[in-house]
């Protein structure tokens, strides 16, 4: 009898409790939707670059400038138009059979093209070397001249857009495949969520792009990219063939959502405006 009474006298605090859970969640729900914008949907088809420019950051000012590539005109654009379904499926197919080959125990796994690095469990291998005799299974020529193709013609959209010299323009590494699932981190390798600055990350950037391969909300839930600007988040949602591309100093600082479902494809294709840190394009070896 007693016992019954002490149990019920807990359920109004249960019930408060989880009405105030429940209007936290609301209220943190709806703010940061108020704070955060969509640039471009997965379901819109970008014939044309949308743009948005922003300011540059200060930067560049402590690098050497090179007239007709150093960033004057900063800023985002994302188009449709670079880039095929086709070709992505393409790439797509490429990406899944690299990583077939090894793959991080954590969530996110690379393959460098150029490097040849692959993840494996906690670590890396050379995919040319440690897979020497199983590279033709994986890569063609065809391949490679698709990479370079498509390639070629982000570098053109990011001159066309940003109005520099496409021929002052070089790739730089790291260039990659990424496959990211909801799996845990193991090791930091597979923290991809982190927000950074792509210059300060890897130094040589000035342009970053990236092509997605597979679709937001279809193929894989959350992992949409994140633009954190001082007032407001802006994302933009994958989509097989979207290439995305922005200038890659603190003007761009950004994340990525953590997947929550799923398998997401990227590859990350960037340029350098110092030839020092140029490479040439990925081949078979
Ligand atoms: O995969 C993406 O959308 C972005 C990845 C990224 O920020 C990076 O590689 O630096
Ligand atoms: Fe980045």
């Amino acid at each position: 009898q007693r016992q019954a009474f002490t149990w019920r006298s807990y359920i109004p605090l249960l019930l408060l409790l989880t009405v105030l859970t429940a209007a936290l969640t609301w209220l943190y729900l709806s703010l940061s939707d108020e704070f955060t914008e969509t640039l471009v949907s997965r379901g819109e088809v970008l014939t044309e670059p949308r743009i948005f420019l922003v300011q540059c950051s200060e930067d560049y000012e402590n690098h050497k400038r090179f007239p007709g590539c150093t960033p004057t005109k900063c800023g985002r654009a994302v188009t449709d138009s670079v880039v095929t379904k086709e070709e992505a499926q393409i790439l797509k197919r490429l990406a899944e059979r690299g990583l077939a080959l090894g793959g991080s125990d954590g969530g996110a796994s690379i393959l460098d093209l150029h490097s040849g690095a692959l993840s494996m469990g906690k670590k890396f291998v050379n995919i040319y070397r440690y897979f020497s005799n199983q590279i033709s299974e994986v890569f063609t020529e065809e391949d490679f001249k698709l990479y370079r193709d498509v390639r070629g013609r982000i570098q053109k959209v990011i001159a066309e857009t940003f109005g520099l010299d496409s021929s002052q323009m070089y790739l730089t590494k790291p260039t990659f495949f990424s496959r990211i699932n909801s799996t845990g981190a193991k090791t930091t390798h597979d923290e991809y969520w982190h927000p950074h600055i792509d210059k300060v990350t890897y130094g040589s950037f000035d342009y970053t792009s990236l092509l997605y391969l597979t679709d937001y909300g279809v193929d894989f839930g959350g992992g949409r990219f994140v633009f954190m600007d001082s007032n407001s988040n802006r994302t933009v949602e994958p989509r097989a063939g979207r290439v995305s591309f922005f200038s890659s100093g603190s003007e761009n600082l950004h994340r990525v959502e953590k997947v929550v479902w799923g398998t997401r494809y990227a590859i990350t294709v960037s340029f350098t405006c110092d030839p020092d840190h140029g490479i040439a394009d990925p081949t078979l070896p």
